[in-house]
């Protein structure tokens, strides 16, 4: 719904309106929704997306924190690992794929999440996102940029030591494939060799805030609310 609506504007000119729809891939449904909007079916909504990638290796707090975010600033959570666990329980056609890339550690390929990111962005009212675990390679975030055709305004990245988000995913007890020794070894890699560089790509374009991921979930939030809490007051 967000996107199907979010770009409608009467005051905007329709080359502009055939830019942003071939740029997002959207020209059906943004047309549909002009002739919605035209019928007075759906209330124009333009406010434009406000992305926040969540970063850090496995078991650093990212899905912790998302929950305190949404509860404070009102953000729509979408974690990558979640809608991707969902894929394997609705035994859709990717399902067996992606559950050997997940107890392999291994990264699933980019199409295949960032449509199901796709998907739920579409369908939210929601204009604020979450977007938790994800990307997680260089080709991951060039994937999302062309695919969603829009940059994150915020990224977060949940600094943590190893020893400590071992601890944690060996505590976690949620039952996920991937929450064992032999796979967290792996996560662990394929984080520093291919999510490092997504890091310091942001951090270079100045879009990253990293938060010290130890002490109380308390404490650690105390660190992110200041981020929202500026982007608040800016409006
Ligand atoms: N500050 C904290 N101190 C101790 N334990 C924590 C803290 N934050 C989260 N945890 C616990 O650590 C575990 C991992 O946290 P969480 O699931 O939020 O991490 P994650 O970054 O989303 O991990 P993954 O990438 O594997 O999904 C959970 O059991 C959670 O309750
Ligand atoms: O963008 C993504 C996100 C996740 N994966 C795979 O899922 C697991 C679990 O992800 P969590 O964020 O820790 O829940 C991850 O290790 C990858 O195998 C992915 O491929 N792409
Ligand atoms: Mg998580």
């Amino acid at each position: 719904m967000w996107r199907r609506v979010a770009s409608l504007s009467s005051s905007v000119s329709s080359s502009f309106l055939a830019q942003t729809a071939s740029r997002l891939n959207t020209w059906e449904s943004l047309t549909t929704g002009i002739a919605q909007q035209a019928k007075g079916v759906i209330a124009p909504k333009e406010k434009t997306p406000f992305i926040t990638f969540v970063l850090g290796g496995p078991g650093s707090g990212k899905g912790t924190q998302c929950i305190k975010i949404v509860e404070t600033f009102g953000f729509a959570h979408l974690s990558a690992g979640d809608l991707l666990r969902r894929e394997i329980a609705s035994k859709s056609a990717d399902g067996a794929m992606i559950l050997n890339t997940i107890k392999e550690g291994k990264i699933v390929p980019s199409q295949v999440t960032v449509k199901l990111i796709q998907k739920e962005m579409e369908l939210s009212y929601n204009h604020k996102f979450l977007i938790d675990g994800f990307p997680r390679t260089e080709e991951n975030r060039v994937s999302f940029e062309r695919i969603i055709g829009v940059e994150p305004n915020v990224v977060l990245f949940f600094d943590c030591p190893e020893e400590e988000m071992v601890k944690r995913v060996l505590n976690r007890n949620e039952g996920r494939v991937d929450d064992n020794l032999e796979t967290i070894k792996k996560r662990l890699t394929v984080f520093q060799a291919l999510s490092l560089p997504v890091i310091n790509y942001y951090s270079e374009k100045g879009k990253l805030y990293t938060i010290k991921a130890i002490g109380t979930e308390d404490e650690i939030f105390e660190q992110v609310r200041p981020i929202f809490a500026a982007f608040e007051t800016v409006g």
